[in-house]
């Protein structure tokens, strides 16, 4: 595999330390920013304010990942506040196409998340859209849940789509990722990976990122 970046998930990390938190952090490839609204999914964590000041003080760059309704409404202000990487849910737009283009006119990329239960096949024709498909491993909301098996073959879909694109789009996955489940995703075609609990659950989480990325790339 060319690329196995872990982006940790700042949704499991001490929120009271967080400064501190994301420079325990600071090999990892970008840190995954959960924005929650309470309403697209069951909890609530950070808004705009919140994401714009950690973009001041993450070594990082944010890879923020918006869980929340009327996406074409609220995304573009996230790549305004230079956000890296925004991904919008597909379930949450009404026009995929034109926000991810306002997103990257807006100098960020553009990714594109599935919740478990969505197919993939409808959004194939936008892949020369986008910067990132994500595809969730578990049902989006909480941390520390288990990695659902059934996502493996809707990976596999995604990456022959994407290889038989010949476009440079990462294939995201997030919810569950552990060592004993990235390696899974990566034989899939999955090449970013979002690890919550598995980073900062470790008493060590620079160490652990580089323990999944060994376990990602065997
Ligand atoms: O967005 C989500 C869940 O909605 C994920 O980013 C999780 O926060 C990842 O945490 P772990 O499953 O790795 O603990």
């Amino acid at each position: 595999m060319a690329k196995c970046c872990i982006n940790p998930s700042i949704l499991s990390a001490d929120f009271a330390n967080l400064e501190a938190e994301l420079h325990r952090i600071s090999n990892a490839d970008a840190v995954h920013v959960d924005v929650m609204d309470n309403h697209f999914v069951p909890n609530l964590s950070l808004g705009l304010p919140v994401v714009s000041r950690l973009q001041e003080i993450s070594p990082v760059p944010l890879d923020a990942h918006l869980m929340i309704e009327h996406a074409d409404r609220w995304a573009p202000a996230y790549a305004d506040a230079g956000v890296a990487s925004v991904t919008f849910h597909a379930e949450a737009s009404i026009a995929p196409i034109k926000l991810a283009r306002e997103l990257r006119a807006r100098g960020a990329k553009a990714g594109l998340a599935l919740r478990p239960g969505s197919g993939v096949e409808p959004f194939l024709d936008m892949l020369s859209e986008i910067d990132m498909l994500l595809i969730m491993t578990v049902e989006p909301g909480f941390g520390g849940q288990e990695f659902l098996d059934l996502t493996l073959p809707k990976i596999r879909r995604a990456r022959a789509a994407i290889d038989a694109s010949g476009l440079d789009v990462a294939l995201q996955v997030d919810g569950g990722i552990t060592e004993d489940t990235i390696w899974r995703a990566a034989d899939a075609g999955a090449n970013v990976f979002v690890a919550g609990s598995a980073v900062y659950g470790a008493e060590d989480p620079a160490g652990a990122i580089e323990r999944l990325r060994a376990s990602g790339r065997r």
